[in-house]
Order: structure tokens, then sequence, then C-alpha cells
């Protein structure tokens, strides 16, 4: 039997395991059902999940000097699917470039984008929308490079906005700035192009939904125990020394009680970015100093653990408009509310079948940008972008303003330097992990965070948008004021990676090998967004999802499965 973790990865790699009958798997999910939870299921109201509700771990920062001390929230799903069953579900898989970067720094080709691509296919299952035309005026994506089999559902904006004709146009008449791009998702990213989403025609497409879907779950060797929360896992010491890990230990009842679980093959910690690394500590694996400071049992010691959080910073950038049709209007007309749930609960069409962002921008500086005097250009290659625009038609959170209607114009560092970290301050598993992004602390980060800004200026100085937009986020022009909005506004894209990162076989570094084994221990893995040694280039849940189909055959190769 295997031990698994939900969320994105997990329930992957249960999913595939469990294809052999002879196989079983124990899901572990320390969060409630997925189940009837309309802002969940309902594409337009992903805003509405997180933060602060139940269905959010509702972590948050420690203060973040470069954001005037601000502590900003660290959303994380807490219900099965993890945070696919609460994220915006926007669909990117990062640029080629970025994989053929893992691969290199691993040693391993099989993290390499060709070598992918049939992982990437068995994920992906292109629906169409049935509500728009995708052909008119010209395809806003590329078939030859879309998976149609694959478990979870991708597809394009299913209802019109007011902005896309806007958009279109500035992209056509400023294309030397601004190319359109046919699909994003083709290996080269740069340009503007349609988000794809991972929505199932007008609903949210989450690693429940699709993989724990009910065909799957009919599967008698599945398994899977909600409201279970992890708190270490276990193992021997061989006479030579090294640990096994052989068992979990769990609890229902906040500590009450707790349980313990044996695998007789494996452990998969699939917990993702901020709490596999907590369960790691808590079990005895990290920095044996600081283990033992804490008075915790270090039984292997794995410097690394935690280290390398790495974070999108991003600005939202709010203009209001004329538009009285965004995601605003959800919450400040009550009788338009109602039925536009009516509609989508009859029809699955209308409005509530887009998830909030319309279009995304992948840019980069020029080549002879001033930081670069400074800095390593930290991308990948000439084809993988340093910032991102993430272009929404406003944005339902519990936070609307009573009147007004927004375009958000989302600015974000996609290759962010600064390092962060995960630890613990307490020997008490059920106590949250200590969360540091350092965001911004980089000049790098700030400096392209400012540039993405006066960018996304430069984009909406079209003329198209005058009648649109009637006043901007900030009217910072000079760098001093553009940082002081920057550090007063911004704050997590979240998209954390790195905190147990993957590095080569023999590198001291590292937590995971390229197989994702977890370094100098036997019988646990991680497979979720930790492993990524550096921040792909991307929306994070494709680039976890393209991870764990590969895991799922790593370890079926391990031990002889099919
Ligand atoms: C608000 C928000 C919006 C986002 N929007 C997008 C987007 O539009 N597009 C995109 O690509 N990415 C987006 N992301 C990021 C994306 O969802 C994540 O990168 C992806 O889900 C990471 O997968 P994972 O498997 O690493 O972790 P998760 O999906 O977070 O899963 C971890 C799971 O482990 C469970 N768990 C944790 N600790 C324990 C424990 N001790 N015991 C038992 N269970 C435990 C959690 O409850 C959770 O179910 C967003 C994320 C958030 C929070």
């Amino acid at each position: 039997m295997f031990i698994c973790i939900a969320g994105a990865a997990g329930a992957v790699v249960a999913n595939r395991l469990t294809e052999d009958p002879k196989v079983s798997v124990l899901l572990l999910e320390a969060g409630g059902s997925n189940e009837n939870i309309l802002d969940s299921e309902a594409p337009a109201f992903a805003g509405l999940m997180a933060p602060g509700t139940s269905w959010d771990w509702n972590f948050t920062s420690t203060p973040q000097a470069a954001i005037n001390n601000r502590s900003v929230a660290a959303a994380r799903g807490f219900l099965l699917g993890g945070s696919t069953s609460l994220n915006f579900m926007v669909y990117t898989r990062g640029s080629a470039e970025d994989w053929d970067r893992y691969a290199s720094i691993t040693g391993d080709r099989g993290w390499s984008w060709d070598s992918l691509q049939p992982y990437i296919r068995k994920n992906e299952h292109f629906v169409s929308q049935p509500s728009t035309k995708h052909a008119d005026p010209e395809p806003q994506f590329n078939p030859k490079v879309h998976g149609f089999n694959g478990i979870n559902a991708v597809s394009l904006e299913g209802f019109p906005k007011d902005i896309n004709e806007r958009v279109i146009r500035t992209v056509q008449e400023r294309s030397a700035e601004f190319p359109f791009n046919q699909d994003m998702n083709s290996g080269k990213q740069l340009g503007v192009g349609w988000v794809q989403a991972t929505v199932d025609k007008g609903v949210r497409s989450s690693s429940a939904t699709s993989y724990l879907g009910p065909r799957f779950m009919k599967r008698p060797n599945l398994h899977v125990l909600l409201n279970a929360r992890v708190t270490r896992v276990h193992g021997n010491r061989s006479n030579r020394g090294r640990m096994a890990f052989n068992s979990v230990e769990f609890t229902q009842d906040a500590g009450g009680t707790s349980h313990t679980v044996t695998a007789s093959k494996e452990i998969i910690l699939s917990a993702g970015v901020f709490m596999t690394p907590h369960i790691l500590l808590h079990s005895g694996v990290g920095d044996s100093a600081s283990l033992k400071e804490l008075g915790i049992n270090a039984v292997h010691h794995l410097p690394s653990v935690g280290r390398n959080l790495r974070e999108q910073p991003s600005t939202r950038n709010q203009w209001l408009v004329t538009s009285k049709m965004t995601q605003e209007t959800f919450a400040q007309n009550a009788t338009f509310f109602s039925e536009q749930v009516d509609t989508w609960q009859r029809t699955k069409t209308g409005p509530l079948v887009d998830p909030p962002n319309s279009f995304l921008a992948w840019l980069r500086l020029p080549r002879d940008s001033s930081i670069f005097k400074r800095f390593h250009d930290p991308t990948p290659g000439p084809h993988t972008a340093h910032f991102e625009f993430i272009i929404a038609n406003g944005l339902l959170s519990r936070a609307v303003p009573a009147t007004g209607n927004f375009l958000r114009f989302g600015t974000a560092v996609v290759q962010p330097m600064s390092v962060g970290s995960v630890t613990i301050n307490s020997t008490n598993p059920l106590d949250h992990p200590v969360i540091n992004y350092n965001l911004l602390t980089s000049e790098y980060d700030l400096f392209v965070l400012r540039e993405a800004f006066r960018q996304s200026n430069r984009f909406l100085s079209h003329p198209v948008w005058k009648d649109y937009l009637i006043s901007p986020p900030t009217n910072a022009t000079t760098d001093d004021e553009i940082n002081a909005y920057i550090r007063a506004n911004a704050g997590p894209m979240n998209h954390p990676i790195g905190t147990a990162a993957m590095s080569a076989k023999h590198a001291k570094d590292g937590v995971v090998d390229p197989h994702l084994k977890v370094k100098g221990v036997d019988g646990l893995r991680v497979v979720d967004a930790s492993i990524f040694p550096i921040t792909p280039t991307a929306h994070t849940q494709a680039p976890t999802y393209i991870v764990a189909e590969r895991a799922a055959d790593l370890i079926k190769a391990s031990w002889g499965l099919k």
C-alpha cells in the first residue's frame, strides 16, 4: 500500500497508481469535501474562495520588510483537490526553456520539455466551451499542442467580455511591443494571448473533480480519508544507519487522538509548498542544529528543507472603468447575481462559466535594460518572460467596493530573485508554519515590477481604452513614486515553489533527487510544487500536474508496476 496526501499532485499520483487493481492507495486530506460548494464550482466565483474562509488554511506570512512590513495572506486550499479547488484556474505550462533548465539542473533528461510531452497530454483534456465561437476571427489556440484525451479539463473563455475587443485591437495595432501569441502553451510563451483555464463546460475542473471524479472513486483500491491531518512521518533506522520511513501519524480531531497507518511500499508527501516542509521538519528531517534547538529529535540532516521558497510578487492595478458589467457587478447587484446563478445552475452558461482572468501577456525586458549591468538575467532563455500582465474584467472578492467597476490589470515578476523560507517555531505539528517570502527583497524584483507597471500603462495608453478608463490605480510616474505604490500594494501571486527542491542525484543541496525521493532516506517521496528548484514561468498548477504525472510513472517503475 502507498500513502499519499491529497492536493493537485497527490490526487494525480493516487489515481495513476490505482490503475493497477493490485495496488492500493490511502489518500489523506486535512480539509473536507470539495462537493456542493457553489463558489468552488462556478468559475467566476473563484475570488470568493480565499483568503479568510473555511476552505483556506488561512496562513499569513511574517512581516515583509520590503513591502512596508506588511504580513500578507498565503492562501492554500484546505479541501479535497487542495489549491486546485480554490485557485483561479489559469492553465499555463511555462516555457520549454523552463523545463529544459530543470533537466539540466537535475541531470535528468526526463524533465525536459520534449520528454514531458506525453505527461502533458495525459493530464490535459481540452474541451470547447459551448457558448462562444473560437474560430472567429482567428483560432485562439493551437490544437497541435494540446491533449484531448487526458483527465483534467482545459478550455477557452465561454462568455465574451467588454474588454476583449479592446485588448485584441491594442495587440493588433501595437504588435511590436505586445505581439499576439495564439497559444502560450506551445513552449514559446512570449506575447499576449487568451487565457486557457481548467474549466469543464462551465464548471471548475480540479484535481478532485477530475482525478478523483466518480469514475475513479469507484475503484475499491482507492481510499480517501477526509479531515485527516498528517502530523508526522515515522520510520526505523537500518543496521547501516539509514532511515526508512514507513508510517504516517495523523489526527482527525485536532490532536485529541492520534492514529498511525503503515505503508507497505512508500509514503508520498504532497502537502504543498508550506506543509510538505512542515511535516518533514516535525518528523525530524531538516537542518539538525535548528531542529535540536527547538527540541525536535533530528533523525536526518537535510538542511535544504524549507529553504528556497520563491514566490512571484505582483500588484493588481485596478482601474475605475465606465463598464457596468464587470465581476464587481455580481456583488453590487443582488438581482443580477441571483439571475446569473439560476442560469448557471440550469444551463452552465452565462458569465459564471469563466474564471476572472481573460488574457495574459508574457513579456521581456529589453536586452540592454540597465538592470542587467548589476544582475544576471534569471530567465532560462530568450523565449521566456521576465514579467506578466494578468488582464481581468474586474474581480469578485470578499472586499468589493459598494460602487464602481474595475479593470484589473495585474503585473507580476515571473522569475523572481528574492528567496524566502518555510520554517517552524514550535514542537506542535498543529501550529502553522512560519512563512517568510522575503517578497521584493531583491532589487531586481522591484525593478522588474516597476517596469511591468510602466509597460501596463503603455498598453492602456492605446486610444481604444480612452472612453473606457476613468481613473488609474495611481498617478505615480517617477521611480520613487512607483516604488512607493508597489511597496504599499504588492502581494504574492499564490504561486510559491521550491521548499523541497529537486537537485542532481549527488548534489549536496536540495531535498529530493530527480526521481523525487527524499535524499538520504528510504520510503519517502515528495510530489508537489515544492520540488521545483526555480520558479516555472507560469501559474503553477499545470506544471505541478505535469510533475505528478511523471512522478506516478517513476513510482510505478521503482516497484515494477504497470
Ligand atoms: C488563491 C489561489 C489562486 C491560484 N490560482 C492559480 C491559477 O489560476 N492557475 C494556476 O496554475 N495556479 C494557481 N494557483 C496555484 C496552484 O493552485 C498550486 O500551485 C497547486 O495547486 C499546487 O499543488 P500542490 O499539490 O503542490 O499543493 P495543493 O494543491 O495546495 O495541495 C496540498 C494539499 O495537501 C493538503 N495538506 C496539507 N497539509 C496537510 C496535512 N498535514 N495533512 C493532510 N493534508 C494536508 C492540503 O489541504 C491540500 O489539499 C493558485 C493558488 C491559490 C491559493
